[in-house]
């Protein structure tokens, strides 16, 4: 049912969602849920409200499925992506090919779809979201979420209790959400206003546009580069923390939330809304400017204790530190305009400029993102294999998207030396351990992998079929057959000698833990 007036003012502007528990009802029963929720006042922070679970979730299992209220592709990805289905025409990252979608295309003004999905948007939005974008072509992907639920509600396709959920939404009016200033949202309401002709008024698309800039979520599709973005009634009332409890997985137009370790009865939910593989001081800044908080949790103030008792013993400040970890992540995003020789050299200058007596700490962000790059720029499938090597196991967390996501990429490097050798070499571990070694790899990936996505996901189906098919060139024993975790450590220790990794930064596969249970 259409809203005529969005949203109904029957709550003062500040009250929060868990203030109106019959609406937080009806979200909740709108979504697919498997595990009992309820929405209430948040325990990490003052005054907002979040998701809890009612009952014990065990770790990988799916808590919900929800059809987000509104998506948009991504910046950049317009002409490649279809803006209502994700499909894809560009070559994923790893180049396995059931990840990739087919679709026949058609191009209208500013962004591309497939044939039966314009019929489907035009009835949604398109009708008057088309023409607008077309004299705004520059305007960015939360920006055209604000158009096209200005276009949705327009044509009657914002549902009354959506209108009214959005309304009690956190907004950080006048903080500059997702680092807008003021006046660009100002500037932003009125093109918007006189574009999409809205009888909302100034007031309630600023409004508007600030639930879109505090509440919209990134589509990342695993290992890959984000396809677009998507604002979940549901989903938006995740807050945030650094070592959270679940993932958002997106997948056939659904968001799937899916639980990342055992959340016990009464456990309030929580998602990252920051890039994991940055460090604390990165991490807080980039939550303060886009989402007006100071991240406080446990794993926060655990990495921040460490990094300050690091500038005390070194003699830097913790802004020297913040400074270099920023040098070093931006050589990461230019990674291309170096060589890498002259990436290597970059590294040591910016690492020595802080830490004098000794080299930047192996286990210290970023650096394994750094040895990735290292690895991409090198033209030799040895080194390539060392560093990606190196970047995969310089962390000890080893569970989540994160590190899926390091050891698929580290997987893509160590099978490219182990197809192409080159001359055998003094120190080198012979192939038969390196193929050991990484088909232990390959299966601890396809384990994580089933239990952070999802058995029978694009991604996991991808991997599925690269493990089949490296199997079956594969000696035995294989993994889950007797003697394989055994074959397994005996391959692992040359292969980290050579690659001068710690042996206790070593892998313990899952199946090995069960392995062990099972005595
Ligand atoms: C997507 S909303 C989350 C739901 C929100 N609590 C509500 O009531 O609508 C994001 C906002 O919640 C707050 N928030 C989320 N996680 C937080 C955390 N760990 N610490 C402090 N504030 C947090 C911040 O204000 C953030 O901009």
């Amino acid at each position: 049912m259409a809203s005529q007036a969005l949203p109904p003012a029957n709550l003062p502007e500040t009250a929060a969602m868990h203030d109106r528990q019959e609406l937080c009802l009806q979200l909740l029963q709108n979504v697919n849920a498997s595990h009992i929720l309820e929405i209430l006042p948040s325990k990490i922070h003052d005054n907002g409200s979040g998701l809890f679970a009612k009952e014990a979730i065990p770790e990988g299992s799916e808590i919900f499925r929800s059809t987000p209220l509104v998506t948009c592709v991504a910046d950049g990805r317009q002409h490649i992506t279809c803006d209502y289905c994700f499909a894809s025409m560009a070559p994923n990252f790893n180049g396995i090919d059931s990840m990739k979608p087919t679709f026949d295309a058609i191009a209208i003004p500013e962004i591309t779809m497939c044939i039966n999905c314009f019929t489907k948007s035009f009835e949604e939005y398109h009708k008057f979201e088309c023409d607008a974008l077309a004299q705004f072509p520059t305007a960015g992907f939360l920006t055209r979420m604000l158009y096209r639920m200005l276009a949705m509600h327009k044509l009657g396709a914002i549902s009354d209790h959506e209108a009214d959920a959005l309304r009690h939404l956190w907004g950080h009016r006048g903080q500059n959400p997702y680092g807008v200033s003021s006046d660009i949202i100002v500037t932003t309401v009125t093109n918007v206003e006189t574009l999409i002709q809205s009888e909302l008024g100034d007031e309630k698309i600023q409004d508007l546009y600030c639930k879109v800039l505090s509440n919209g979520m990134l589509i990342k599709p695993p290992g890959e580069e984000s396809y677009g973005g998507m604002l979940d009634l549901v989903g938006s009332l995740i807050n945030h923390s650094c070592d959270p409890n679940t993932v958002m997985v997106f997948e056939c137009g659904q968001l799937r939330l899916r639980s990342l370790k055992p959340i016990r009865a009464g456990d309030e939910i929580t998602q990252t809304y920051t890039d994991l593989k940055a460090g604390v001081l990165v991490r807080r800044q980039e939550l303060s400017i886009r989402a007006s908080f100071t991240c406080s949790c446990i794993r926060c103030e655990v990495e921040h204790m460490i990094i300050s008792a690091l500038t005390t013993n070194e003699g830097f400040s913790l802004n020297d530190f913040a400074d270099t970890e920023m040098k070093l992540i931006n050589l990461g995003n230019q990674v291309f305009t170096y060589t890498a020789e002259q990436l290597e050299a970059a590294l040591d200058a910016h690492t020595r400029a802080i830490f004098t007596t000794r080299p930047w700490p192996d286990t210290l962000k970023p650096i394994g993102t750094i040895r990735f790059c290292l690895a991409r720029l090198s033209n030799n499938h040895l080194q390539a294999a060392m560093h990606a090597l190196k970047g995969c196991l310089s962390t000890t967390n080893r569970s989540g998207p994160e590190w899926v996501d390091s050891l698929h990429v580290c997987l893509l490097y160590l099978e490219q030396f182990i197809i192409t050798p080159g001359a055998p070499q003094f120190g080198i571990p012979d192939m038969r351990r390196f193929r050991y070694f990484f088909i232990g790899l390959l299966n601890e990936l396809l384990m994580q992998a089933n239990k952070v996505y999802g058995i029978g996901t694009r991604y996991t189906t991808a991997i599925v079929t690269w493990y089949s098919n490296v199997i079956n060139t594969m000696d035995q024993p294989r993994p889950g057959e007797q003697g394989f975790v055994r074959t397994f450590s005996l391959s692992q220790a040359p292969v980290l000698m050579w690659a001068g990794i710690e042996r206790e930064m070593g892998v313990t596969l899952t199946i090995a833990r069960a392995e062990a249970e099972a005595v």
